[in-house]
């Protein structure tokens, strides 16, 4: 059963579709990304996963339940606006916000207290927030998050603001919560991090679903005509399906006709007899594809 699931999901504001047929399901054990350019739909579709706006029409299933308190406490939450109570301590944030989601305050405040250790906060733990750093704040906002052991984690925009070894840090834990098992929904701007952190995509554009799949399937599909080739050797001049190349140093870019696979540009090459030491065909990145497709839409 997918952890979470969403059929079908419509939100209007005034005249404005919004959210339109939305439909996706994530399942435990992956990391999955929301992803689309500026008032997409993002946010909304989020809040109506939080029960915070109601959609108009379709259902949002959690574990198969719907989203009453039960399985809005199977859920962890990290805004991108973060707000912590900034008088209290860490710890006692812990407790208190983990204690409103049902969980058992004994088994959160262990869990908390060994993410704490690894984000090297644990000596701050008697800290109030508002004595901590932006980032410190941050991972102890993730933690706060994830403290009650929820099924399903949202993160919206988790790595803004964090330095490169608690980017580091906190990716490395994101990925141990897919190992147990975790549902992680990432929302983010950032293309990058899609492409090193999540298994399946979602991509939405005024409200409406653009690209949805995993990451993988998507970028062998956007693949360009193309392949760069490694040789010692200058590439004999006459190959067949050719239409441009480009030379730098060892690497030679080819652009191919749609006629000429990449395999078939291959083949000529071993038969011409080059010594080929590496051959790759051209994959965009997901920050290319996210430009293409938004652009055709
Ligand atoms: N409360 C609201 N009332 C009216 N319109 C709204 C409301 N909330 C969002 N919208 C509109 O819904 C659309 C989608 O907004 P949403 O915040 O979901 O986008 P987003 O994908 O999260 O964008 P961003 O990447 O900029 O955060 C936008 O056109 C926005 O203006």
């Amino acid at each position: 059963m997918p952890t979470v699931q969403l059929s079908h999901i419509n939100k209007t504001y005034g005249t404005a579709r919004v959210v339109d047929d939305v439909s996706f399901e994530v399942d435990g054990g992956e990391i999955f990304a929301l992803i689309g350019p500026n008032g997409a739909g993002k946010s909304t579709t989020i809040r109506m996963m939080m029960d915070i706006i109601k959609p108009d029409s379709g259902e949002i299933l959690i574990n198969g339940d719907h989203l009453g308190e039960a399985a809005k406490n199977r859920i962890g939450y990290l805004p991108e606006e973060r707000g912590l109570y900034r008088k209290l301590k860490i710890i006692d944030t812990i407790v208190y916000l983990a204690s409103l989601k049902g969980a058992d305050t004994a088994a959160a405040v262990t869990r908390a207290e060994n993410m704490l250790r690894k984000f090297d906060l644990f000596d701050h733990r008697f800290k109030k927030i508002e004595e901590l750093s932006k980032g410190m704040g941050q991972l102890t906002q993730f933690v706060v998050t994830v403290a009650h052991n929820p099924d399903l984690i949202i993160l919206d925009e988790p790595f803004a603001g964090l330095d490169p070894v608690n980017s580091r840090l906190l990716k490395d834990t994101i990925r141990e919560l897919r190992a147990e098992g975790k549902a992680v929904i990432l929302s983010t701007h950032r293309m990058n991090e899609v492409q090193e952190m999540c298994d399946r995509l979602f991509m939405i554009n005024k409200g409406r679903r653009l690209l949805y799949g995993k990451l993988d399937d998507i970028r062998r599909q956007y693949r360009a005509h193309a392949a760069v080739v490694e040789s010692p050797t200058p590439l004999p001049e006459n190959l067949t399906g050719v239409l441009n190349r480009q030379v730098k140093g060892n690497l030679t870019e080819l652009q191919l006709d749609t006629a000429t696979s990449p395999q078939a540009l291959l083949t000529q090459l071993v038969s011409a007899g080059v010594a080929v030491e590496r051959f790759e065909v051209v994959t965009p990145s997901l920050d290319e594809i996210f430009v293409r497709v938004v652009k055709q839409s």
